[in-house]
């Protein structure tokens, strides 16, 4: 079987090292990061270290800070208290023209795919490269095989609103690859999917992260994506993403879950799955 992610039995944090970063070196860091809207904190003192390679599951209730927290990585939001490294950079004290250097390594998938509607496909895929000025010949090959890789090729002439929404996800998940990021941003990316179409998407991940072993972050509400992810590897023979046998686990899936802004749980897929805490069990029931 052509796949290089090797199922263990679920006690090593053992990685496969992102290509471009160093593997002794975390991708991103939080420390002690805190952040208030209105006088409401809504992130509260939060820490966690992401390593190369690691599919980092951000979970929790509605409104408890998930994004907030994807975009304080990002940058887009800078925190009250607290760093904020990613590439060893800490992005709390980076320029604008800093922080927009250090995001072309970042591809971000966000919530609802945020697709420009006057945009082609092939325009929404591009955009990055055609602000970095890169060539038409060299940019439409690279957007060929982005779409390639979402298999979406056929629709690259067509505009957002003749996709589905599944559709509107790949050509997202293709921008986001168009850079061949060393991390990898996914806010949501089966959110408002039915449940089929979100297993595509969910595919797609797993491929991503099987054929590049990119890090990412990953936010998701579908608790059954987050186990697909922990449990299912990309058979680049058939195409398809194939359960682990064995019950055998992704080692270089993690989880954090957040409530109300603060972390409830850090740690590996089985430490989850045999946590205690009532609140866990409860949420994960
Ligand atoms: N720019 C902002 N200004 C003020 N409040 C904000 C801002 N962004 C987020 N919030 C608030 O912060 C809280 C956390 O929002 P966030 O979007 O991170 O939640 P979430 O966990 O991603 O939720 P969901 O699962 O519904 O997407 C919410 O109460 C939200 O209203």
């Amino acid at each position: 079987m052509a796949n290089s992610v090797t199922a263990n039995s679920m006690t090593s944090d053992k990685t496969e090292p992102a290509s471009a970063a160093n593997s002794e070196e975390p991708v991103v860091v939080f420390e002690g990061v805190s952040i208030i809207f209105d006088v409401k904190p809504v992130i509260e003192d939060i820490s966690f270290t992401v390593m190369p390679g690691e599919t980092r599951i951000i979970l929790g209730p509605a409104g408890c800070g998930k994004s907030v927290l994807m975009k304080l990585a990002n940058g887009l939001l800078k925190p009250d208290t607290g760093t904020i490294k990613v590439f060893g950079q800490d992005v709390t004290k980076m320029s604008e023209n800093d922080l927009y250097k250090l995001r072309s390594r970042i591809g971000m998938v966000f919530q609802e795919s945020a697709l420009f509607d006057s945009l082609s496909v092939e325009e929404n895929v591009a955009y990055r490269l055609n602000e970095e000025k890169v060539p038409e010949d060299e940019a439409h090959k690279r957007v060929v095989e982005s779409l390639r890789f979402v298999e979406l090729e056929k629709a690259i002439s067509k505009f957002p609103s003749e996709l589905s929404g599944g559709m509107r996800r790949r050509v997202s998940i293709a921008r986001a690859l168009i850079t061949k990021p060393d991390l990898i941003l996914y806010d949501s990316p089966t959110g408002g999917l039915d449940p089929i179409t979100s297993t595509t998407i969910v595919e797609l991940v797993v491929k991503q992260r099987d054929v590049s072993h990119t890090t990412s972050l990953l936010i998701t509400h579908r608790l059954q994506d987050a186990f697909t992810l922990a449990t299912y590897q990309f058979n680049t023979e058939t195409g398809h993403m194939e359960k682990l046998p064995n019950n055998g686990i992704v080692p270089s899936t993690r989880f954090l879950v957040l409530n109300e802004g603060r972390i409830v749980f850090d740690g590996s897929t089985e430490e989850l799955v045999h946590s205690d805490d009532p609140w866990l069990k409860e949420y994960l029931s």
